[in-house]
């Protein structure tokens, strides 16, 4: 073997530079940080993140939570235990080498401010020794799927783009050399309200295709709620309150911190997080547009019903019939009260509850496709919300 073999060099294709991009998890075993000062910035942790999970800390200023991040990839070096990424000790590895395998989003962004967008992508690739062709494929891919048109964007500097698109940018910096993990230390909190809600949408759907495992700091519980897949509630000193599912933090918070941190509304935030069960969908009787109104309500009168969801011929739902008002000639298509009150089966209880008042209506009707299961009503939601805390 030649000497120049044996030198590590940063285009070597080792574990810790070259990263193979599968999600990694990250396990922290007993570890803290005490600053000089004395200061305990997060006591002894333990805790794991799961390999392709978004995982968020959340809690009161100053518990601990950046200094929790920011030691996964050493920028601030634990004083005690351990960290595990994808089961190798990763506590004393060359940090630099280790930064590459982990990206990294801040509030700020940290774009390079004289570098254009695609230089700035570009980053940890070139210094992975990517080529051009490559590289370039790559971050004009990345622009594209963080919703960045590469032609457009692609070389501008970061002065030239509006807070939500150098986020953007800043994410797919992140994301350039595929690394195995990703740190993103309130990434979204430096944009409006409006433009932070897209952003959020747009990453989850950006995380269903790339899978990666994920730490994510925020202050904000309804963040943490939309994003997690679980959930940290840290208190002072770095302590872990409770580590948790939106759903089962929300629906049986650990304690007393836990239940004043996600707040007394906790039950309305719940509907977000819960999805619509067939279990809990009801049967009202059905009656056609077309259908005679004296038969209507006779029906109605045999089943006791208050009312009859109208479905139009393709099978959707177009409306209600009201028991009072199914009396009478003509048909139910002339007296019944439109209303377009549709959820998907996938979507949340919150969907549903918002549909059906924004349609001013009692109930929601679910679909499969094009397939009606069934409909929601107040009662019903309740139920569901009800057994989603006992399961
Ligand atoms: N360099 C430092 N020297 C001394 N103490 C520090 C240092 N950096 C952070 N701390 C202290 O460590 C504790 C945890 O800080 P950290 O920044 O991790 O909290 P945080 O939860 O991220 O807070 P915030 O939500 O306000 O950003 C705080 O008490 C903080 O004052």
């Amino acid at each position: 073997m030649d000497a120049t073999a044996a030198a590590p060099s940063l285009r070597d294709p080792d574990p810790v530079a070259d990263p193979s991009g599968a999600a990694q998890e990250i396990r922290l075993e007993g570890v803290g940080k005490v600053y000089p000062d004395g200061t305990v910035g997060v006591a002894e942790l333990d805790l794991t993140f799961a390999a392709g999970e978004l995982s968020v800390l959340v809690g009161p200023s100053g518990c601990g939570k950046t200094t929790t991040m920011k030691m996964i990839n050493r920028i601030i070096e634990p004083t005690t235990g351990r960290i595990l990424l994808g089961g190798e000790d990763v506590t004393r590895v060359d940090a630099d080498r280790l930064r590459r395998r982990i990206g990294y989003v801040i509030q700020s962004v940290g774009l390079f401010p004289h570098q254009t967008v695609r230089a700035n992508v570009a980053t940890v690739p070139r210094l992975l020794g990517w080529d051009r062709k490559r590289t370039r494929a790559r971050v004009d891919e990345l622009l594209s799927t963080v919703g960045l048109d590469p032609a457009v964007h692609g070389d501008r500097y970061p002065a030239q783009l509006s807070g939500g698109q150098r986020q953007r940018a800043g994410v797919a910096r992140a994301l350039a050399a595929d690394p195995a993990v990703l740190l993103m230390d309130e990434p979204f909190s430096a944009v409006d309200p409006v433009v932070r809600e897209r952003l959020q949408s747009e990453f989850l759907r950006l995380q269903e295709t790339v899978r990666k495992t994920i730490v994510f700091v925020t202050h904000d519980i309804e963040e943490a709620v939309r994003l997690g897949d679980r959930i940290a509630v840290m208190s002072t000193g770095g302590r872990v309150e409770q580590f948790a599912p939106p759903a089962e933090l929300l629906g049986r918070p650990a304690n007393a911190v836990v239940a004043d941190f996600v707040g007394a509304d906790r039950g309305l935030k719940r509907l977000a997080v819960t999805p619509i069960d067939t279990a809990d969908l009801e049967q009202p009787p059905v009656v056609g547009p077309a259908d005679g109104l004296a038969d209507a309500g006779a029906m109605l009168d045999r089943s006791g019903a208050g009312w009859a969801l109208v479905l139009g011929e393709d099978g959707r739902p177009v409306g209600w019939l009201p028991a009072d008002r199914a009396t009478g000639p003509g048909t139910v298509g002339s007296a019944l009260e439109r209303a377009d009150a549709v959820a998907p089966v996938h979507a949340s209880l919150r969907t549903a509850f918002a549909t059906m008042l924004q349609q001013d209506a009692g109930w929601v009707a679910v679909l499969d496709g094009d397939r009606y299961l069934g409909v929601l009503t107040p009662a019903s939601l309740h139920a569901a919300l009800r057994r989603s805390v006992k399961g």
